[in-house]
């Protein structure tokens, strides 16, 4: 198995995530999420790791469907593997909030979401995500607008990103974030050498799980799929 095909997954084995993936998850995706997918791969190289896999996308979907969501954030966009599926997720007249930096690589992305028809319930904006949260909270009516919140940019902003989100969902409301395990690196290494080596991410998501542990305002599990996806519910 090449770089590019290695697997995101906490599972024993490569080969038992395999068999989730060619068993259950890729006979269910959706076309246009497999095309999608595809050409994030050839356009990408390595790079196209970035993207939520399949078998995560599905576990995301189903919370959307079951919360009811619609109107939702996403933070980190990438090429849209996540965006297409939470926007195929939302009902017709739902609303997702997509901010990426880049808008390069969401162009990659954008053929497959036009296919697929859902494009209508996509407003993208190119910006830094916090300067976009901090001008939502000015606005009173964004207060607890949301149903839900995906989180999947830069990670040592993922504590900024929670108290901002947080005042965006609404009571009840889920926000997910992606990448907390940082591929098994949260754990304190026995090589003290690696240990040493600077990882601000690692570091931001070590202190993000221990913030969170003891963070009343939300429900919280942090669920092993892929990289570790960490789903708060916002209590009041
Ligand atoms: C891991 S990728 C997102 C993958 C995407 N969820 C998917 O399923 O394909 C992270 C993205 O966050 C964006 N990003 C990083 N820092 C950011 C910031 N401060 N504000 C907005 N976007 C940011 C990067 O440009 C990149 O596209």
């Amino acid at each position: 198995m090449n770089s590019a095909t290695r697997m995101k997954t906490n599972l024993r084995t490569e080969a038992l995530a395999k068999y989730i993936l060619e068993t259950n998850a890729y006979p269910r995706e959706h076309p246009q999420l497999k095309e999608l997918r595809e050409a994030t791969v050839i356009e990408y190289k390595d790079k196209s790791r970035m993207s939520v896999p399949v078998d995560e996308g599905q576990l995301i979907s189903m919370l959307l469907k079951i919360s009811n969501a619609k109107r939702t954030l996403e933070l980190g966009v990438f090429t849209g593997y996540s965006l297409l599926v939470t926007a195929l997720a939302l009902p017709n007249d739902g609303k997702v909030i997509a901010i990426d930096q880049s808008r390069e690589a969401y162009e990659v992305g954008l053929p497959f979401i036009r296919k697929a028809g859902v494009e209508h319930k996509i407003d993208f904006i190119q910006s830094d995500a916090i300067a976009v949260l901090n001008n939502l909270l000015t606005n009173e009516k964004q207060q607890g607008a949301f149903d839900f919140a995906f989180v999947d940019a830069d990670k040592q902003n993922y504590i900024n990103y929670h108290e901002a989100v947080l005042k965006l969902v609404k009571i009840g409301g889920i926000i997910a974030y992606d990448n907390t395990l940082w591929g098994g690196r949260v754990v304190p290494s026995s090589d003290p050498h690696q240990e040493e080596m600077e990882d601000t991410a690692r570091d931001a998501l070590r202190n993000f799980n221990t913030f969170l542990t003891s963070d009343s305002r939300v429900d919280l599990s942090l669920v092993s799929i892929a990289d570790g996806l960490t789903l708060c519910r916002r209590l009041y």
